[in-house]
């Protein structure tokens, strides 16, 4: 049976878009945008995160030995990027479709007015039948701003937008139950629950013009998926693939959703870097949490405030092994919650509705 989604995030990795010897391959990226070209025919919804501003920008100019990396990947992206977007408008053009640049960084998603203010950008592109291209700043990304790659970018987009499908396109056909280069690796095809771990099999290996690597795309994916939103990871050097993937006839995993979660869960979800407070819960709160009824976080299952924080901001829930349990808004100041530490019949430091589980 053959997907039928009608927003779709799809992720073109550099992998896919370079030739090894770095440099952008033009006749992938061709195929690739008339096959977007044929989705968005059919009256879907897609928005497009590519990466190959780096790339693209290698094309154009010679670094020299003396630049470090983070200030050749600035001007290689810099460049870079205004070709990307030009090939992009080119390409769409010839399919009489308009494409527009968005490039954003880490801090974008930040808070609540920066996140919804991107999000009603690229609301509004959609709604005007324009295909935005979503890259990161690289310029201005360095070192700890940046997103560990294109891919967490893809997933807070999808996120943000509500799409029904992630799909990342990269240089293999999906994840292998073992290396990929094995003749006796197989492909799984279905990825269905959290808490998977691929650690015994995915390797931290990462591909040659790649970032993050298929172990930050697994756990990427798991958390998507826990969103409500399929995520189909695929060899973006086929032939077809994206129009193969829709109508389920292409080799690749896919990472079934679970139920939908509300738009402000999923803002809380990807919001782990941007938390400012935490508190250690104990084990009778971290299982009535994981129950499958909706329950709050009661200050008589926590067991200290390890951190700071006011009303409003996202706050972390450790357990008492140090392991990270879920992200939630705080009800009130921690000066507050260290008042109402284990006492009964208080109000919830975390209301379910702000609360997202690992
Ligand atoms: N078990 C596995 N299954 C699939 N790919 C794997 C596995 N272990 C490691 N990899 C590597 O992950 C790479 C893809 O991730 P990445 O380098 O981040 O690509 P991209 O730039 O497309 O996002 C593959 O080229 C592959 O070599
Ligand atoms: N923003 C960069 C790509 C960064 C990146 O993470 O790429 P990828 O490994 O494809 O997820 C560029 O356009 O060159």
């Amino acid at each position: 049976m053959p997907f039928n989604y009608q927003r779709i995030v799809i992720k073109i990795g550099s992998n896919v878009l370079t030739k090894s010897n770095g440099l952008p391959d033009n006749e992938r990226i061709t195929h690739l945008v008339e096959q977007i070209a044929s989705i968005k025919k059919q009256g879907k919804e897609v928005i497009l995160v590519s990466s190959g501003a780096v790339a693209s920008g290698r094309s154009l100019i010679a670094v020299s030995d003396k630049c470090d990396a983070v200030a050749s990947r600035q001007l290689l992206a810099s460049i870079g990027q205004v070709k990307l977007i030009n090939t992009y408008s080119a390409l769409f053009e010839k399919f009489e479709m308009l494409c527009s640049q968005v490039l954003v960084t880490k801090e974008d998603f930040r808070d609540r007015l920066h996140y919804l203010n991107i999000k009603n950008c690229l609301e509004i592109l959609l709604q005007h039948n324009v295909l935005p291209v979503v890259n990161e700043n690289d310029v201005v990304s360095v070192t700890e701003l940046m997103f560990t790659d294109n891919d967490e970018l893809a997933g807070l987009i999808a996120s943000m937008l509500n799409a029904q499908a992630l799909i990342l396109l990269t240089n293999v056909d999906g994840i292998y139950d073992g290396d990929p280069r094995k003749e006796a690796s197989k492909i799984i095809n279905e990825v269905n629950g959290k808490g998977v771990d691929f650690s015994a099999f995915v390797s931290s290996g990462k591909s040659q013009f790649g970032r993050g690597g298929m172990i930050t795309k697994t756990h990427m994916a798991q958390k998507v998926a826990q969103l409500g939103i399929a995520v189909h990871i695929a060899n973006g050097t086929r032939n077809n693939i994206l129009t193969d993937i829709l109508e389920n006839k292409a080799p690749h995993t896919r990472f079934l959703p679970h139920k939908t979660a509300s738009g402000k869960k999923k803002w809380i979800a990807h919001s782990e870097a941007t938390a400012t407070g935490a508190v250690e819960v104990n084990d009778g709160a971290k299982s009535a949490l994981s129950s499958n009824k909706a329950t709050s976080l009661l200050p008589v299952g926590i067991t200290a405030v390890t951190t700071d924080f006011k009303k409003g901001d996202i706050i972390k829930l450790i357990d008492e092994a140090g392991q990270l349990v879920g992200l939630g808004v705080a009800e009130y100041g921690s000066d507050k919650a260290r008042e109402k530490l284990g006492q009964k019949n208080q109000k919830p430091l975390v209301h379910y509705d702000y609360l997202y589980l690992q």
